[in-house]
């Protein structure tokens, strides 16, 4: 009865590291229909490794791919442990194969299937940052040259040696480094007095026809906060991100009463849960869930719509350690749900596309998933097989006394 059955006869974790970790799950059906599906989290990848092999691949033989709610059900409520940023990327790899896999044999590319797209085309903001506010400023204008229409600034602060989202000298940014964790020192007052003239200087030279966005990433508290966003009204920044650790999601009600500042939060959410209540009582303006933390499209759309309710609108995170089935998958997304913010976007190396070649493309300040049947993304296992995983950690931060702090 009903549509031909799509038996799921085989299932394999990938982790390749092109530069970074990415573990990838592959998903293939009696009929050779194959699909893949993005279970990185960096800093703890073999967790989601193990979880998927030793727990959810058995359970996946014989079920039919094309019951892509039963599975997300069955692997969600059958788990008993419910929730947590392993289980739930972990769901989130199954997920996505299973929409690539259904999109493959329907011949369509998945954002046909969620909807069709809602746009022509998804915007994104790029990553500028510097060791000082020129540095960074430089960087910013040259986004723009590339036709960014969005962009976020980080920049050092005076008096700290690193902080987030600030490259080393002549690197590429990427977070997680050393075989054990790196410690920073953290100065919330250096941060706060450099925060508002990255932010000037930033409209000094880009003007109004460029969104401004800044990653505060969780380090302060909720009237730190409330005081930078009324710092940086003038700006007019498009949104701050993390503002202050959102486990307690009431907080939020402390930022808002003291400014208008637009609120981005969400990218280590991994269930409709993390976000219900800064949801409903409006106290976020996007949502920053995505795919590979937040259980998959299948629960992203569950977000969302959510979300649109209380005309809050997606922003998913699509930092390098999502890899590029995730940005697919995010991207078909961004095309497809109503209410869509912006995109994400730090583009990965040569090595890492060179081994997970797809067809979204990007051009002058927006992506577009491309119309490839599925997800539009592959793996290429033999060149992914050359690159050895490697432990690597996210920084540990500490305040100058030696308190571990929110990195
Ligand atoms: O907004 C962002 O992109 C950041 O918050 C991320 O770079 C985050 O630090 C990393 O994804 C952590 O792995
Ligand atoms: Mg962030």
């Amino acid at each position: 009865m009903g549509a031909q059955r799509a038996e799921i006869i085989s299932a394999r974790v990938i982790v390749t590291c092109p530069g970074r970790n990415f573990v990838t799950l592959r998903i293939e059906t009696r009929d050779g229909v194959y699909g893949l599906g993005d279970a990185t989290l960096n800093g703890r990848e073999r967790a989601v490794v193990s979880y998927l092999e030793d727990h959810v691949i058995p359970c996946l033989i014989g079920r039919d791919a094309h019951r892509i709610e039963d599975i997300w059900q069955y692997l969600y409520k059958g788990a008993y442990w419910r929730r947590g940023p392993v289980t739930m990327s972990a769901i989130a790899a199954v997920d996505m194969a299973l929409w690539d896999i259904k999109g493959k044999i329907a011949g369509l590319p998945v954002y046909q299937l969620l909807g069709g797209a809602s746009r022509e085309g998804c915007m994104v903001y790029g990553h500028a940052n510097g060791a000082t506010i020129e540095e960074t400023i430089e960087n910013a204008i040259a986004h723009v040259e590339q036709g960014y229409r969005a962009v976020r600034l980080q920049s050092g602060a005076p008096g700290l040696k690193a902080t987030y989202g600030v490259a080393k000298a002549g690197e590429r940014y990427e977070p997680a480094d050393g075989a054990l964790p790196t410690e920073s020192l953290w100065s919330t007052e250096k941060y706060l007095r450099s925060v508002a003239p990255l932010l000037e200087k930033g409209r000094e030279a880009l003007g109004w026809d460029v969104h401004l966005l800044h990653d505060i990433h969780h380090r302060l508290t909720p009237i730190e906060a409330g005081r930078l966003g009324k710092e940086l009204e003038p700006f007019r920044p498009f949104w701050l991100e993390d503002p202050t650790p959102a486990e307690n999601q009431a907080g939020f009600r402390l930022i808002r009463q003291h400014t208008t500042a637009p609120i981005a939060v969400g990218e280590i959410f991994n269930t409709i849960w993390d976000a219900k209540q800064l949801i409903e009582e409006q106290l976020i303006d996007y949502v920053r869930a995505t795919v590979v933390h937040a259980g998959g499209l299948t629960h992203l759309r569950r977000i969302a719509a959510l979300a649109d309710l209380y005309q809050v609108r997606t922003g998913c995170h699509g930092a390098t350690d999502l890899s590029p089935v995730s940005m697919a998958a995010a991207l078909h997304f961004g095309l497809s749900v109503p209410n869509f913010g912006i995109q994400e976007l730090m583009p990965h190396t040569k090595e890492t596309d060179a081994v997970f070649p797809h067809a979204y493309r990007y051009a002058d300040g927006m992506m577009h998933p491309g119309d490839a049947p599925g997800l539009g993304v592959d793996i290429d296992e033999a060149l992914a097989g050359r690159y050895e995983y490697k432990r690597a950690y996210l920084p540990v931060a500490r305040l100058e006394d030696g308190t571990v702090f929110n990195w």
